[in-house]
């Protein structure tokens, strides 16, 4: 019930349209049960033939009653709707926000199909809950208990019966409903799941599916969990229909007992028989009010499902946010300090990076160098406080990176990851992401440096660059870092898919753009490290072996075998 805590805070927030909306709900609610009574006793009446004036007045009546009815209704609507709105819109924006600093964290233990159904299906979720869950069981309260008083004016008895009415409609029918909704337990939102990541995944992996000749059988699967959901979705609202068809029978038996209980109370004579028409006719519409409580349970356990859901994928972020008020100046090359730092990935059994400690001073340049998955890329993710050491801390220009606030540390920084995205747009789009200001000779300028003259800056560039060799988007990407002005490089592996001499070039003009800056650049290659104050080997997320190119080869360490190795494979001459 907790998970909901963040919808009885929107509903605050919203508190003037929900009153607002309660008001209309329940003016419009008294109105219509006033509206038909007031109908049933004009009918009894002029069996009575009375004064043209009486039957004026109460013609009158029922037409104000019905404008009065109509008016509120819309009122109630329009201000519960608007408030429901907004209150979606503040929790997408929420949500988002929590979302964001711990995207990296959340990627890993979700696979992107089901973040998407839970990001998307879980809030639009919890629109109804205002709606459908918190609403209805006001209105129905406020208006019953003014049925009430108003009907006990007439008989105690046809009082009773409406009460046994309103326990069977908003206490027994939910209930019973709610017993078949626990049986449906939530699987639509699974199955809801289940196909968003199935379609993610035949959509993503297209490609190899068709070459490995998996494609009719996930497309099988695919189709499977369609059905699947589509039987799960006739089940619950098999359900629901259920719920509404007992809520209408209950409402005419209630009539029927009204009339009943009023025919014997006209023989005994404590009840005056023109009155009974009025009574039935209220009875009638007052169960029109609660007729909402019939599915409201079905919605409850739907808004409370989704708000465990949001909660259980945002709530980390909760408890680790830390407050980050200090910012990264772009006016000076940025130091590094990390301290016996060690990180393990949520679920893994061994530690990705181990008591690690090493430091970078403002203005050097930095490579680290090993083997595959020896942690390097995670250097680079705990830098960019994309995720946050498990012991240990790192310092940019002696902050600790948690006290600073992330966004200047990106801004600061300009950042090539192994796989950089690229936007469905043209080739400006995506050397421009964000609102920097580029004369079109500069961008031009700036491809030709990363060895990219074939590109002209109106090209497109299809969704993840599927129209760009893997070369042409490590370019492309290294040319958007270019662009950047932080005073921080952090390069991983961004030329691996460049041949020798592309490579020794662009890393040239990189060098000459990072003259004054420190720059630390991840790689598995050993050509070109010559330029390099200080070479970093890693193994198994610990630094084996530190110093300058000329130092490591005379060391004869593990750094000087594997370059004997690499030269052996490019077959260089012997050392
Ligand atoms: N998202 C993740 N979830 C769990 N474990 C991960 C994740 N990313 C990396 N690892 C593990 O952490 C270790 C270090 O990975 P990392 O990517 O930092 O290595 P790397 O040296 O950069 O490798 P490569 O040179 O192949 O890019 C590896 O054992 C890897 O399996």
């Amino acid at each position: 019930m907790n998970d909901l805590a963040i919808m009885s805070k929107a509903m605050l927030q919203e508190r003037k349209d929900i009153i607002f909306s309660i008001l209309g709900g329940f003016i419009a609610g008294i109105a219509g049960v006033a509206l038909f009574s007031a109908s049933g006793y004009m009918i009894s009446q002029t069996v009575f033939a009375p004064p043209l004036y009486t039957l004026i007045i109460i013609t009158s009546m029922v037409k104000l009653l019905g404008l009065l009815r109509a008016a509120s209704r819309y009122g109630e609507r329009l201000y519960s709707h608007r408030a429901t709105f907004s209150m979606l819109s503040r929790l997408r924006v929420t949500f988002f926000a929590r979302l964001i600093p711990i995207t990296p964290g959340i990627l890993n233990k979700n696979r992107s199909g089901d973040l998407l159904a839970r990001i998307v299906g879980d809030v639009e979720s919890l629109q109804h809950y205002f709606l459908r869950v918190a609403y209805p069981p006001m209105i129905a309260l406020l208006v019953f208990l003014a049925t009430m008083v108003f009907t006990s004016a007439f008989s105690i008895w046809i009082a009773c019966v409406l009460v046994v009415g309103m326990l069977l409609t908003a206490v027994i029918v939910p209930g019973i409903v709610l017993i078949g909704q626990r049986k449906i337990n939530g699987r639509v939102r699974e199955q809801r799941a289940l196909l968003s990541t199935e379609v993610t995944e035949v959509l993503y992996g297209f490609r190899d599916l068709k070459i490995y000749g998996q494609l009719p059988e996930r497309e099988q699967q695919l189709g499977q969990a369609a059905v699947t959901l589509t039987k799960e979705q006739q089940k619950a609202a098999d359900n629901l229909l259920r719920g509404q068809s007992m809520h209408t029978f209950v409402t005419f038996f209630i009539s029927w007992s009204v009339l009943a209980v009023g025919a014997w109370l006209i023989i005994e004579g404590t009840l005056n028989g023109v009155f009974l028409a009025m009574l039935i006719m209220a009875s009638m519409t007052v169960f029109e009010e609660v007729a909402a409580m019939a599915t409201l349970p079905a919605y409850k356990q739907d808004s409370e499902h989704a708000a465990a859901r949001l909660h259980e994928t945002v709530g980390s972020a909760d408890i680790e946010s830390v407050q980050s008020s200090k910012v990264l100046s772009n006016n000076q090359a940025i130091s590094i300090d990390i301290d016996q730092v060690t990180f393990q990935y949520q679920d893994e059994w061994r530690p990705a990076l181990q008591e690690l400690s090493l430091h970078l001073s403002a203005g050097s340049k930095t490579a680290i160098v090993g083997a595959s998955g020896s942690g390097k890329s995670t250097i680079i993710d705990l830098l960019l406080k994309l995720r946050v050491p498990t012991k240990g801390s790192i310092k940019l220009n002696n902050m600790s990176v948690q006290e600073l606030d992330e966004q200047s540390i990106w801004q600061t920084t300009n950042v090539v990851l192994q796989q950089g995205h690229f936007f469905r747009g043209t080739v400006r789009d995506n050397l421009l992401l964000n609102d920097e200001q580029y004369s079109d000779e500069q961008l031009v300028e700036v491809l030709n440096q990363m060895q990219l003259p074939q590109l002209r800056l109106t090209d497109m560039v299809y969704e993840k660059g599927e129209n760009l060799s893997d070369g042409e988007k490590q370019r492309l990407a290294l040319a958007r870092a270019m662009l950047r002005k932080g005073r921080l490089w952090l390069l991983d592996e961004p030329t691996s898919s460049l041949d020798y001499v592309t490579e020794q070039r662009v890393l040239q003009q990189l060098l000459n753009s990072a003259t004054e800056d420190t720059l630390l650049l991840i790689g598995h290659r050993l050509t070109g490290l010559e330029k390099m104050d200080q070479i970093l080997v890693m193994d198994q997320g610990k630094i084996v072996e530190s110093g300058s190119y000329s130092e490591l080869m005379e060391k004869q360490g593990y750094f000087y075998e594997m370059k004997k190795i690499e030269w052996q494979m490019i077959g260089e001459a012997a050392i």
